[in-house]
């Protein structure tokens, strides 16, 4: 019996750990398969990651005027790929530049960029609280729709305190857990472990998702409720690891931190990907459970 249990618990890899927990045997119907862990990206590393650099390359450069210290710090070859896209409010001086504040929106920029927006409202299922929406444009199928924030931990972390009467645990295919609960001890956990890893000026992580204003507008994931019978899946999760080329400058748009600080693996992050066309108005709903096979 006790083996049977495990071994099924075992194929769970994906998901929401408390959720799974209450939940192992309610609507089978709602679940997602893999056959194998390699099979469950929907798009490439390559596609995830040219469309973050596409957004937060949109986002710092529509808040220019408020970079101009950081950016002035940045070697010569990365402050020159932003010469032609400084705003007229901006003057440089030598090497260096200066501004003025310029408005900045960051749900413009998502706009712009991806061509749709997406924000949290009430949820359109009753009783689940918030959930995630399309509030402009249309999501194409394998788009990155949104990402899941929070602080990353190891499988020999610890996150026994962390994790009581959290919903917001996400467990990684290969284990890791990602806890994107933006109150209580979690969000102190999130900005102490941000804070920490700081490259001198540079900003590697954003903390603005604990906010109701996340500077990145695609960082409000761990509110997307579960599909049910009713109401398909239209998006799904999948793991992308932050590569060592990724443009420092954008770093601090990631809404990820180790909670370990002697981590020797690629910052992890969870992306959404749209397994369909969404329309402007509609929720999005991901699949709580995968089974690999
Ligand atoms: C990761 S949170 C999602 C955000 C949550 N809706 C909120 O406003 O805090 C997971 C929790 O959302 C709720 N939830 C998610 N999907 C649901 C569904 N299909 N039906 C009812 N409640 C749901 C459950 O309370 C679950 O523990």
């Amino acid at each position: 019996m006790l083996q049977r249990f495990l071994s099924k618990w075992r194929s769970y890899r994906h998901r929401f750990v408390p959720w799974i927990a209450l939940n192992l045997n309610k609507n089978q119907r709602t679940l997602r398969s893999v056959m194998d862990d390699s099979l469950d990206k929907v798009i490439s590393d390559h596609v995830v990651q040219t469309s973050l650099i596409q957004l937060f390359h949109a986002l710092f450069v529509s808040d220019l005027s408020n970079q101009t210290e950081f950016l002035n710090l940045l070697p010569e070859n990365i402050q020159s790929k932003y010469q032609n896209v400084l705003p007229q409010s901006i003057t440089e001086t030598g090497n260096g530049i200066k501004g003025n504040r310029v408005d900045f929106n960051s749900g413009d920029a998502m706009f712009e960029t991806l061509g749709f927006s997406i924000n949290r409202t009430t949820s359109s299922l009753s009783l689940a609280g918030r959930g995630v929406f399309v509030t402009a444009g249309t999501v194409p199928k394998g788009a990155v729709v949104s990402m899941y924030p929070g602080s990353v931990y190891q499988q020999y972390n610890p996150i026994l305190f962390q994790s009581i009467c959290n919903p917001f645990i996400f467990r990684c295919i290969d284990g890791v857990l990602i806890d994107g609960n933006d109150k209580g001890i979690s969000k102190v956990i999130y900005r102490s472990c941000s804070r920490r890893d700081r490259l001198g000026p540079y900003k590697t992580s954003d903390v603005t998702w604990l906010t109701e204003s996340p500077l990145n507008p695609l960082a409000v994931g761990q509110y997307v409720n579960n599909c049910s019978n009713e109401k398909a899946a239209n998006v799904c999760y999948q793991e992308f690891d932050v590569p060592e080329a990724f443009p420092i400058e954008l770093l601090q748009y990631i809404p990820n931190a180790n909670y370990g600080h002697d981590v020797e693996r690629p910052l992890r992050c969870v992306v959404l990907v749209a397994l369909r066309d969404i329309e402007n108005g509609e929720e999005l709903f991901s699949n709580y459970y995968t089974i690999v096979h």
